[in-house]
């Protein structure tokens, strides 16, 4: 193996690698990894995604930035046009974002699931965690000598909290290659994550191949291990009780999943994914074993795993961002194509990475989560809900009773939270629930803003669309007159307006339902994933790509037929799952639902072997 230092990508000399021992930094600073095989498919740990630079694409790389960074001195967060501080980030999401609870009759809770999940495959838990668990002191005494927390003060005329008395928020800073100890402080800080930058199902397969060999693989019939409780098929779980799933109400709710990483434990809606996509990857292996049985349990896994992360590309892509960002708009912008046939717009010279700024304005998605999980019966009737800020890292509660089932038909049939520049008070008053005494997740998302240093609304605006915006009068089109004035009312400058600030008010984008700044980052890193991923599912000239017919089967892949094969309970849904069934959109019953027609893998030499092994 050859060992590569994680931020720079360069190879470090063994002496090097025995320094990092040393100081303990090895897991987060050092890249270890096996020559490359141009012919491999994609390795778990995102090594050799590039041949010219192996370690772009593994854990602990840098992100990309769209803009340069712009902080002030000691890489504070800036000041405002006028040397002045910015407005408190909890001041500004009190003033811009109205808080309520408007169900969406458009989207559905699954839609914002679905984008949770994805989120979650290139980003990790540690900045969260760290002020939950290992600093939860940042507003107190402790807090103001430890470099790493910067809570969020609380005005005395909060809205909220001038009632409670509350007058501070915990929070830390992200970790930086410089806080871990990778580069040296008194240089920019460039943000560190564990997962592998390239949407490759982390959350189900995970980001080294140890752990995946470990908590993952059944090493029969390509399967990922699983258990079989009251009926109902679950990722493995843990035997102990010394695991992440700390919201756990002991005794009833024991179940916490134990596979590759954490991460499917945290979120109730990521919680629900990976239960579903790691059923579906056991539905694949299945269907392959069945019509090849001549393929051993390496090659039933590889491709069930290829085929498990096209098909949640696929909806990523084709069925979940079109309805949010406009069909057209996507096609016309060269994110997705009409044809359906292959396409292969990979450029070796562009790096396997993710923007700063792709995961950051995903929070956008915070203004349409719902508060209450709704749960129901098979055949539509409301039984109960619960907050989902409550589910976080509490997976036990969906193994009680009949929980999953009624959290998966929940999925389709209750709406979103509406996208109307309003956010559910459990969002903004609760978000961490019993993990933080208080947290309002709009408020951090607002101070993350400045943490990573992101240049102005209006530079970003220029970048997208390139019209200069000079002063709030420029806005105009853009974002409705009355919001303009509240921006006017708490930004002296239009220079000042924070990124994510002015994305929570902007209108949405012609022909979509997103805000156009939202869209333009996002695709902007939609398109670096399709350019830099040597195993783009699109690709036909990857290592071991679809063949047009297989391809063409993958194209079939629907939220709905993926629930109809794995979900609970699942017998009628409606074709379009992020959308709210309707007279365009009717429930039927899964048998009308088409789904992937898994013989485009029959492997004709299984048939070969067999026939030849009847004379042996
Ligand atoms: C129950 C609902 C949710 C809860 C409790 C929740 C909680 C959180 C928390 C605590 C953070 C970290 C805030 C910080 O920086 O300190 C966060 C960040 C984030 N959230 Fe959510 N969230 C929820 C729903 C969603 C949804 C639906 C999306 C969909 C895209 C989403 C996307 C993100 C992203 C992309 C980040 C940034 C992660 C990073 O860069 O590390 N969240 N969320």
């Amino acid at each position: 193996a050859v060992f590569y230092d994680s931020y720079s990508g360069t190879p470090i000399t063994a002496e090097r690698v025995k320094q990092h021992d040393k100081a303990n930094t090895t897991f987060w600073c050092v890249n270890e990894i096996e020559p490359c095989d141009p012919k491999e498919g994609r390795r778990i740990d995102g090594s050799c995604n590039n041949l010219k630079f192996p370690s772009r694409g593994a854990t602990h790389t840098p992100f990309a930035r769209v803009l340069p960074p712009v902080f002030s001195a000691n890489f504070e967060p800036k000041k405002a046009a006028d040397g002045s501080d910015l407005p408190l980030a909890r001041y500004l999401r009190t003033s811009l974002v109205p808080v309520g609870r408007i169900p969406s009759q458009m989207f559905t809770a699954l839609a914002v699931h679905d984008f949770v999940f994805m989120s979650a495959d290139i980003v990790s838990l540690h900045d969260t965690v760290n002020y939950i668990v290992w600093k939860p002191y940042c507003c107190t005494e402790r807090g103001r000598t430890d470099y790493a927390c910067t809570p969020n003060p609380v005005p005395a005329d909060d809205p909220v909290h001038r009632f409670s008395g509350i007058r501070c928020l915990n929070m830390t800073r992200p970790e930086t290659f410089q806080s871990i100890g990778c580069i040296k402080n008194g240089t920019t800080p460039e943000r560190i994550v564990s997962s592998t930058p390239l949407l490759d199902l982390s959350v189900i397969y995970g980001n080294g191949l140890q752990n995946l060999l470990q908590r993952g693989r059944l090493f029969q019939g390509g399967l990922l291990k699983f258990e079989v409780e009251d009926g109902r098929v679950w990722p493995p779980k843990y035997n102990t009780t010394a695991h992440i799933c700390f919201a756990n109400q002991r005794p009833q709710e024991t179940r916490c999943h134990l596979m590759p990483e954490d991460g499917g434990n945290t979120l109730g809606g990521i919680n629900l994914m990976t239960i579903w996509f790691w059923r579906h990857h056991n539905f694949i292996a299945r269907n392959l074993a069945a019509l090849n049985p001549c393929w051993t349990d390496d090659k039933l896994f590889e491709i069930a795993r290829d085929i498990n992360i096209a098909v949640s590309l696929q909806i990523y892509y084709y069925e979940l961002l079109p309805i949010f960002f406009g069909y057209d708009n996507m096609v016309k912008d060269g994110v997705i194509t009409p044809t359906g046939g292959f396409r292969d717009p990979y450029n070796s010279d562009v790096m396997p990475q993710v923007s700063l700024e792709y995961p950051f304005v995903l929070r956008w998605v915070h203004t349409i989560q719902n508060g209450p999980l709704k749960m129901y019966d098979k055949d539509g009737y409301y039984m109960k809900q619960i907050p989902i800020v409550n589910l976080t890292l509490r997976t036990g509660y969906i193994g009680l009773d009949d929980n999953l089932d009624l959290m998966t038909q929940g999925s389709f049939r209750q709406g979103s939270d509406n996208v109307d520049h309003t956010a559910d008070f459990d969002i903004t008053e609760v978000g961490l629930g019993p993990h933080q005494y208080v947290s309002d997740l709009m408020t951090s998302d607002l101070a993350k803003n400045r943490l990573f240093g992101f240049q102005p609304y209006v530079k970003y605006r220029e970048f997208c669309f390139g019209n200069k915006v000079k002063s709030f009068d420029d806005l105009h089109g853009s974002i409705d007159p009355e919001r303009i004035e509240m921006l006017k009312d708490v930004y002296k400058s239009v220079e000042d307006i924070d990124l994510l600030a002015a994305i929570w008010l902007e209108k949405p984008l012609n022909g979509g339902f997103a805000p156009p700044t939202f869209y333009c980052l996002v695709i902007e890193q939609l398109r670096r994933n399709m350019v830099s991923d040597r195993h783009w599912y699109e690709r036909p000239n990857r290592p071991n790509a679809y063949t047009a017919a297989q391809l063409a089967e993958i194209r079939k892949a629907t939220i709905a037929r993926l629930l109809c094969d794995v979900g609970d309970t699942v017998t009628r849904i409606q074709p379009r799952a992020f959308l709210k069934a309707g007279y365009h959109n009717q429930m039927c019953n899964c048998e009308q639902i088409t789904g992937i027609d898994y013989s485009a893998w029959k492997d004709p030499t299984c048939e070969v072997e067999s026939f030849w092994s009847k004379f042996v």
